[in-house]
């Protein structure tokens, strides 16, 4: 096991499906890290790979999914072919995931109080000690009237009410790493905005790390250190947010970022559609996977894949022509 700041590191990952149809390779060659207490954004439209990605890191792939290289290191530690125990073990005390619907994590026949004790099971403090820790969590995601409320069933609860018992939940073991699956998408824009703030707010404390998977643009602006653009199973440019919005290297994410920086934050809930579809990832084109969608797009994009560079202020951008002036895109 190696040393390393770094909270996870994933480093050339690769992940296929068997289908009736041929292999679909769903993600390919992805690398990206999150440092300790980073919060690092993942975006990418529907079906460029964001949940199998996420399920490779927590290890609850589907059947037919197979991880075909790469590999996931948590603080160091081998995550791809770690014992499932092991992986059970971490998932409970340094990785916590909060999900769009936050009824995949609350049972829905228990009262909340009784599921945020039992997930301190590990610890030997008596029962009135771990009910007094999950109020005070609740109190932490400002739930008013923890006292009573915490012996309510999840039901109960109004929508926005409920994701944030999910976050005290996934945050109880102030784990090192918490994967947030489009945790906001469900809650309308003002839910939005208190669900993001209480995140900042309970990083900050905690000092966990967050990967955040969104579609949502103007979130990753106003939350995250870096982003990471996924495009048809590929990273496509990775680097510190700020600077990826103000210089997008790769066309991909000038496309997205077409609009002005100040209504992104505002207004994007959606990613901009842009023309064309995704390459048929069981049969992938030779070249670039953006090419047939790419207006700057020339005959070495269609013949030759590019490999990931630097390119002004982004870390990795996979484009030839990352260096080009910016494309003219009608806002
Ligand atoms: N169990 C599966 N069997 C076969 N193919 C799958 C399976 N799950 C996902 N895929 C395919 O893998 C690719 C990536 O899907 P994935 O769900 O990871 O994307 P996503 O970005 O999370 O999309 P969304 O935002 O819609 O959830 C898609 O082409 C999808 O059809």
């Amino acid at each position: 096991m190696t040393q390393t700041d770094d909270i996870l590191s994933v480093d050339g990952l690769s992940v296929s499906y068997a289908t009736p149809t041929g292999t679909l390779r769903a993600v390919r060659d992805v690398s990206f890290t999150i440092g300790r207490g980073e919060i690092v954004g993942l975006v990418g439209e529907s079906g460029c790979g964001k949940s199998t990605l996420m399920q490779s890191i927590l290890r609850l792939l589907p059947g037919a999914a197979r991880i075909e290289g790469g590999a996931i290191r948590l603080s160091g530690e081998d995550l791809a072919h770690a014992p499932k125990k092991r992986m059970r073990q971490l998932l409970g005390d340094r990785i916590s995931v909060v999900f769009q619907d936050p009824m995949e994590t609350l049972n829905p026949v228990l009262t909340v109080g009784r599921q945020m004790i039992d997930i301190q099971h590990r610890s030997r403090e008596s029962r009135a000690a771990k009910r007094a820790r999950a109020v005070a969590m609740l109190k932490r995601v400002k739930i008013p009237d923890a006292e009573t409320k915490i012996d309510s069933y999840p039901h109960e609860f109004s929508g926005g009410m409920r994701q944030r018992v999910a976050i005290a939940m996934a945050l109880m073991a102030e784990p090192d790493l918490l994967v947030a699956d489009e945790p906001t998408t469900a809650l309308d824009a003002t839910l939005e905005i208190a669900t993001i703030d209480l995140l900042r707010e309970l990083q900050e404390e905690i000092g966990c790390a967050i990967l955040f998977i969104t579609h949502h643009l103007g979130v990753v602006a106003e939350l995250c250190d870096r982003i990471d653009i996924m495009y048809a199973g590929a990273l496509v440019e990775s680097g510190p947010t700020m600077e990826v919005f103000r210089d997008p290297r790769h066309p991909y994410t000038q496309l997205l970022f077409a609009c002005d920086p100040a209504q992104i934050a505002e207004q994007r809930r959606h990613l901009p559609s842009i023309p064309g579809s995704l390459p048929d990832l069981i049969d992938l084109p030779q070249g670039c996977i953006f090419a047939g969608r790419c207006p700057r797009a020339e005959d070495r994009c269609r013949t030759e894949a590019p490999a990931p560079r630097a390119a002004g202020g982004s870390e990795q951008v996979r484009c030839h022509f990352a260096d080009a002036p910016r494309l003219e895109v009608p806002a």
